[in-house]
């Protein structure tokens, strides 16, 4: 299908799936009631980890650090046709009243050689890792990145996040931490100084020419010179241009300044509004940023993480689902969740019984401490949390449960196919990170069940392209080099083009490569062409 279909009025692609049933195997032909092309499901595998989703005390789980873990879900993912693996981070293991907080999984080792470990074991799915703008210098993750695209031919991601509390600043930064509005100028600087390093290598840089005794081509490695208010980088790049160029850039963050960020830099975006009501406004509100950016609407695709559970019949699942909710909030977790909003030790109240009828304090120690999950205005939470218990008779963990371990998906493989395609087909996502509740066995089921399901309605590949970056995988622009130009942001100023096109990728925009500029300073910027592929 033509990606730039898709690109139309929501409105007029209304999905009915008894046409689908009508043309089940002919993915090409499968059609919308008014004949447009239908969407393709994108999906990623997300590693299950720090946080209470992953049933640990399941017994079918097993070690959340060992390769053989890593190993077991990226294999099996990509059995699945998955278009990314994605790896989520937490920075520092997370606090209950000063204690580490073990009723979830708990540590997770470094992201990037995990996936760089992954891609020797694997051939086509993306790898797709978390990592901090307001934690890292870009230098050295850029370096990272840069590494992982090579090692895996092309198939490195990043998803960058600004990472939402101070706690984790005690681990890593000098002084104090950031505003949530600083906190988006350091990604934007911090994004925009790792394009110029990506961008500072042309594709024929190395020559190795043994006879003229030279191995880099003289002029083809520019040095960068940026001073910005959060970065001083003056030099050359230790790492030649990687097949994609840039990794694919995912995004996380949900306020205004979040999706305003999303959508002037990211190719994809990782949210967590998972419901057809929620996710068709998030999706219509982020479409729109691209409008007014003047991006295509399609050269960004957003992917709200849901949780499933299967069963033979409806019945089945819904009792699953129950089950499994109870095990993922136990007495405890629902306790630790009541004290985040509550700001103290609740530790005395009785999980069956109401929630506790005084209001929040101000949690000057530090109750919860790591977690993304925050709570704006406490107050108003209680009360509506109370609100709901009152009338729908839910004791403390009820309430938790209904929340907090609430499926997105419950059903039969067909009925939970069926619902991934009606919320892809009618605009309230392009696809789903998806999250099982035991690692690393908890997507071997959807694989194995629902993956057929969808890929008989037409939605879904069926095979991956041979020798295609996660970029082409995922149906995205490639991001070519153009001329330079000011960019307004510290001292990098106008300069030569970074060289051809995306390695591998012919371009409209092919510009040559002349070398450091007088003050010894040059900045590429990008623009997205037409896509390089085709979604499938
Ligand atoms: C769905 C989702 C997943 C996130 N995952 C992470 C994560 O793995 N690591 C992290 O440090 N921050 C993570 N964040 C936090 C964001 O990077 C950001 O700091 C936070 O959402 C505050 O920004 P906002 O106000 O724009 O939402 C996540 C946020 C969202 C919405």
């Amino acid at each position: 299908m033509s990606t730039q279909s898709q690109s139309t009025h929501p409105q007029s692609r209304q999905f009915h799936s008894t046409q689908l049933q009508a043309t089940p195997l002919q993915r090409s032909t499968a059609r919308t009631e008014d004949g447009r092309p239908l969407k393709q499901i994108h999906l990623a595998a997300h590693f299950p980890g720090v946080n209470h989703t992953t049933v640990w005390s399941d017994g079918n789980q097993a070690s959340q650090v060992a390769f053989s873990s890593f190993r077991h879900f990226a294999q099996n993912a990509e059995r699945g046709k998955f278009d990314f693996l994605f790896l989520a981070e937490g920075l520092r293991v997370r606090e209950q009243k000063g204690l580490i907080h073990d009723l979830d999984v708990v540590g997770r080792p470094n992201t990037t050689a995990i996936l760089a470990a992954v891609s020797a074991v694997t051939r086509h799915i993306g790898l797709v890792g978390t990592l901090s703008a307001t934690f890292n210098e870009p230098y050295e993750l850029a370096r990272q990145l840069a590494s992982l695209d090579h090692v895996s031919g092309g198939r490195a991601g990043w998803n960058i996040v600004t990472t939402s509390d101070a706690f984790h600043g005690e681990n890593f930064r000098r002084g104090a931490y950031l505003d949530p509005a600083d906190r988006y100028r350091r990604a934007e600087e911090f994004l925009d100084v790792a394009k110029q390093l990506w961008s500072s290598w042309a594709d024929d840089a190395v020559i190795a020419d043994a006879a003229a005794g030279e191995f880099v081509r003289p002029g083809a490695v520019r040095s960068i010179d940026h001073h910005g208010p959060q970065f001083d980088v003056t030099g050359r790049f230790t790492t030649p241009v990687s097949p994609q160029r840039y990794p694919v850039i995912v995004q996380a963050g949900d306020s205004p300044d979040g999706r305003d960020f999303a959508s002037q830099n990211a190719e994809v975006i990782f949210s967590r509004h998972s419901e057809y009501e929620a996710g068709r406004q998030f999706y219509s509100d982020v479409k729109g940023r691209l409008d007014a950016v003047g991006r295509d609407r399609d050269s960004l695709k957003i992917l709200p993480a849901a949780t499933f559970i299967l069963g033979d019949t409806a019945d089945e699942a819904a009792e699953r689902s129950r089950e499994v909710g109870r095990l993922q909030i136990s007495p405890q977790t629902a306790i630790s969740f009541l004290e985040q909003v509550w700001g103290t030790d609740l530790s005395g109240y009785d999980v069956d019984g109401p929630l506790p009828a005084t209001d929040p304090v101000e949690d000057t120690a530090g109750i919860a401490r790591g977690r993304v999950r925050q709570f704006a205005d406490p107050v108003a939470v209680s009360r509506a949390w109370r609100q709901q218990s009152e009338a729908e008779g839910l004791s403390i963990r009820e309430l938790v449960i209904s929340f907090a371990a609430k499926h997105t998906f419950v059903g039969t493989p067909a009925q939970v196919a069926e619902t991934i395609n009606r919320h892809v087909q009618n605009d309230a996502s392009d696809g789903f990170v998806i999250v099982g509740h035991t690692s690393p066995t908890g997507l071997d089921e959807f694989v194995d069940t629902v993956i057929p399901e969808l890929q008989e309605r037409g939605v879904y590949r069926r095979d991956y392209d041979e020798g295609a970056t996660l970029r082409q995988t995922l149906g995205l622009p490639t991001p070519v080099p153009l001329r330079a130009r000011e960019k307004g942001m510290g001292s990098a100023a106008v300069a030569s083009a970074a060289g051809s096109a995306a390695p591998g990728v012919s371009a409209g925009a092919t510009t040559s490569a002349s070398g450091d500029t007088a003050d010894g300073a040059s900045t590429v910027v990008l623009a997205h062409s037409a896509p390089a592929s085709t979604a499938r």
